[in-house]
């Protein structure tokens, strides 16, 4: 599998996603701000809709639809992988001497589930009675959970120049960029498809960036949202990265403002079709200051970039690089409805084929817009999915679609 995207919306032939599981029912009123959710949802229903979403893939599409857990479990059945990712988890509790305990005690699919969803101090002492950690609450994580793990267009993105590994903004998403650089790095399936554009050199990297910012324009031009979990440090890293491997030539970047309801550049716009865009009402007009990275020279091996200030809206940089650009505005640009709807990422479908999108069943006004306007929608349950703030785009990463 060649692992770059050339288009938001070539027919989807493969897809990772991630089937909400326990680490959702580690969300309390306590801490779902500080792990990014708005409520605290009902697993089990979330669970119907999220499998109602992927059945709707799968038939409508036939795309192979890839599972985060089993690729995980596949992955770690190597004990030195295995190993290196526990010390990791452990490592923000300052427990990484527990690790061999823990390995010695725990299957395969228990390993992925604390990986995934955690271990608190009361579940370990069940493990390995003998752990008497005073000092530890009974009820505190040992190895903290990922409850947004169900986003997986976050933690890593695909390019028509290669692959990016996140490199999360957010404390409690820090995680999910390390497991799906782990999985994609050593699964048989796909490790030597890897061409890494960022991070560029080893693990540590100080920038952040995460794939809901990352968008696809054309084979040649990618956009990322400067916002609120990406900076322009990892732009200017990735735009030098990828405009050296060549295949893109230009790299825009989006000032988007710093708030929640924008977290990333996929939450203002989506594309449908060679010519059709998707977005919040007004927010393509609006002072989104946009830099445009092109390649100097390369010289000696030393690559050289060119920042340019563009005093122009976004809509004008889509408008040059996307011809007979048509603009539809979600709830068909009533301001009321657009707004309800942009909280529950009207704009955020998700293109599985040219004109044809699955989109959250609540965001009526702009279904009703879309089909309008000839988008073929897919309606998926949404009551439960939406309370972590991301819409199907943000579910799914896609790692194949049909060439444009
Ligand atoms: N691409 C996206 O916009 N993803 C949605 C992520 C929602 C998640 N609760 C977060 O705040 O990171």
């Amino acid at each position: 599998m060649n692992l770059r995207l050339n288009s938001e919306f070539g027919t989807l032939k493969a897809v990772l996603m991630h089937r909400p599981g326990k680490e959702i029912d580690r969300l309390t009123p306590y801490n779902k701000s500080m792990l990014l959710f708005e409520d605290v949802p009902y697993l089990e229903a979330m669970q119907r809709e999220h499998d109602v979403f992927t059945d709707l893939i799968k038939h409508s599409t036939g795309a192979t639809v890839y599972r985060l857990r089993e690729l995980l479990m596949q992955v770690i059945s190597d004990k030195v992988i295995l190993e290196n990712l526990m010390k990791d988890a452990l490592s923000k509790s300052g427990m990484s001497h527990l690790s061999d305990e823990i390995l010695g005690r725990l299957s395969t699919a228990e390993c992925a589930t604390a990986l995934t969803a955690g271990v608190k101090v009361h579940e370990l002492k069940k493990k390995i009675p003998n752990l008497q950690r005073t000092e530890l609450l009974d009820y505190a994580f040992i190895i903290p959970p990922s409850p947004n793990l169900y986003f997986q267009r976050d933690p890593i993105a695909l390019t028509p120049g290669g692959v990016v590994f996140s490199s999360m903004k957010m404390e409690g998403r820090k995680r999910e960029a390390d497991l799906l650089r782990t999985i994609f790095e050593n699964h048989p399936e796909f490790k030597d498809h890897v061409n890494r554009v960022f991070p560029i050199n080893g693990h540590e990297n100080p920038a952040s960036i995460e794939g809901g910012d990352i968008i696809v324009l054309s084979k040649k031009a990618v956009a990322i949202g400067n916002s609120e979990r990406t900076d322009e440090k990892a732009i200017y890293h990735v735009a030098k990265s990828l405009l050296a491997e060549g295949t893109v030539e230009r790299v825009y970047e989006v000032h988007l403002p710093k708030k929640r309801q924008y977290m990333h550049l996929d939450t203002v716009f989506t594309i449908l079709d060679e010519n059709l865009v998707l977005t919040y009402p007004d927010a393509l007009n609006a002072v989104l200051q946009t830099s445009l990275y092109t390649l100097k020279e390369i010289q000696d091996d030393k690559v050289h970039i060119k920042r340019q200030i563009l005093n122009e809206s976004l809509l004008t940089v889509l408008e040059r690089e996307i011809p007979h650009l048509e603009i539809l505005h979600t709830a068909d640009g009533n301001p009321d409805y657009a707004m309800r709807e942009q909280w529950f990422d009207g704009a955020n479908v998700f293109a599985i084929g040219p004109r044809r999108v699955i989109s959250y069943n609540r965001n009526i006004y702009t279904n009703r817009a879309l089909r309008d306007m000839g988008v073929e929608v897919l309606e998926i349950p949404s009551s439960e999915l939406s309370r972590g703030l991301g819409g199907p785009r943000c579910m799914t990463m896609p790692l194949s679609r049909s060439k444009i």
